[in-house]
């Protein structure tokens, strides 16, 4: 059904990313408007609801769900709670847009998977914004269009400054790496069949708890091999690259050197800090689609079936850091419903 008025959003959690969707949705995208924010941290939601005209705060994702004034759902709270706020939007027939990871494990995505298609249609978008950003998109169209033939291989680099104390050998693959799946899978239309972690000797400000960097192996079922450094405390910046190297050429994005300045003998550029910074763009019209698409009483981007996939990825990934060696994936067959 078509919606007239502005959307009414609830957005779940409002920490980094919840917080700067609440910016985006009020300041720069058309057509939404937040009307409810929920966090289990009661001060912080109260902080942000303080700031916008006509929003409740919430501590009970479900009592935001229930409101008259919520028709569509943000899910932006870690990983671990994403699966019981999806089950409670599907008991109120909400169209959702999930951020990644959809769950942490892939028994919980099927659980997921499966609820969507009790209620018969889609209502999820899966929050892998990277298919939203200029260069990956015009990377996707070059390799969809055959001009370079059969993509062989891809590397890629995801580089992160910092990341925040506590984050596990597990976050790694499940919050990270997660990407370059779900980039892996959209850019090549292939199913990942294997995974395999290799680390080496961990940098001298790897945190406690945590093997950085890794460097990580896919292989696809058409025959591509993928590889992955995630370095999640490089120090210098944030970095995403992608290369493909196809029968007839490369291509490559991610260098991001849209200003080069010669001075004082040396050149260069800047560097991007953090994923905000290099992806405002991709959130940016991410979130739009999934506002245009909703009022349009439709579901585009990301569906279950990718944020399945993905996690039935991270479980191999994360076996392969535990048991080391190559992990086979276990993928249930895609059904129909997500053709
Ligand atoms: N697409 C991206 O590039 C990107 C970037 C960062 C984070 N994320 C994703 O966004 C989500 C949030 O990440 P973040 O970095 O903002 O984390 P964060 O820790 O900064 O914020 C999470 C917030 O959720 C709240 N919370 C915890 N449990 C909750 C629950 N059950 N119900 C409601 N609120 C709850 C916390 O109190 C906190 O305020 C994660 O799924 C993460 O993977 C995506
Ligand atoms: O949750 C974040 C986010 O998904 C970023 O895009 C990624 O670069 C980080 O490594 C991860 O921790």
């Amino acid at each position: 059904m078509t919606q007239h008025g502005p959307l009414g959003v609830a957005v779940i959690g409002t920490g980094k990313m919840g917080a700067d969707h609440v910016r985006r949705i009020n300041e720069v995208v058309s057509g939404a408007r937040v009307t409810a924010v929920v966090d289990v941290d009661a001060e912080r939601v109260k902080a942000v609801a303080d700031g916008i005209e006509g929003c409740t705060a919430y501590t009970d994702p479900a009592a935001a769900m229930a409101a008259a004034d919520v028709d569509a759902v943000l899910i932006a709270s870690p990983g671990p709670a994403h699966e019981a706020a999806l089950l409670t939007a599907f008991e109120h027939d909400l169209p959702v847009l999930c951020e990644k990871p959809l769950t942490p494990d892939a028994a919980s995505a099927l659980r997921v998977m499966e609820a969507e298609q009790r209620l018969g249609h889609r209502r999820v978008q899966v929050g892998f914004m990277r298919r939203y950003d200029a260069e990956y998109t015009k990377l996707k169209t070059l390799l969809d269009s055959g001009e370079l033939g059969r993509t062989l291989m891809l590397h890629n680099r995801h580089r992160n400054a910092s990341i925040p104390s506590g984050f596990t050998n597990a976050n790694l693959v499940n919050d990270s790496l997660v990407h370059e799946m779900d980039v892996t899978r959209w850019l090549l239309g292939q199913e990942i069949t294997s995974v395999t972690v290799l680390r080496p000797r961990p940098s001298s400000h790897a945190p406690e708890g945590l093997d950085d960097p890794q460097f990580v192996v896919f292989e696809t079922d058409g025959g591509a091999v993928v590889d992955v450094e995630v370095f999640l405390n490089c120090g210098f910046g944030y970095q995403v690259q992608a290369e493909a190297v196809c029968e007839r050429g490369s291509a490559r994005i991610g260098d991001a050197h849209d200003l080069l300045v010669n001075t004082a003998g040396r050149w260069g550029g800047t560097i991007a800090q953090d994923f905000v910074e290099r992806f405002a763009d991709a959130y940016d019209r991410e979130v739009q689609a999934w506002v245009d698409a909703t009022r349009r009483g439709e579901v585009t981007g990301p569906s279950v079936w990718d944020g399945y996939a993905a996690a039935a990825v991270c479980e191999a990934g994360v076996r392969s850091q535990s048991e080391g060696g190559r992990v086979e994936v276990e993928l249930v067959d895609r059904p129909a419903f997500y053709r």
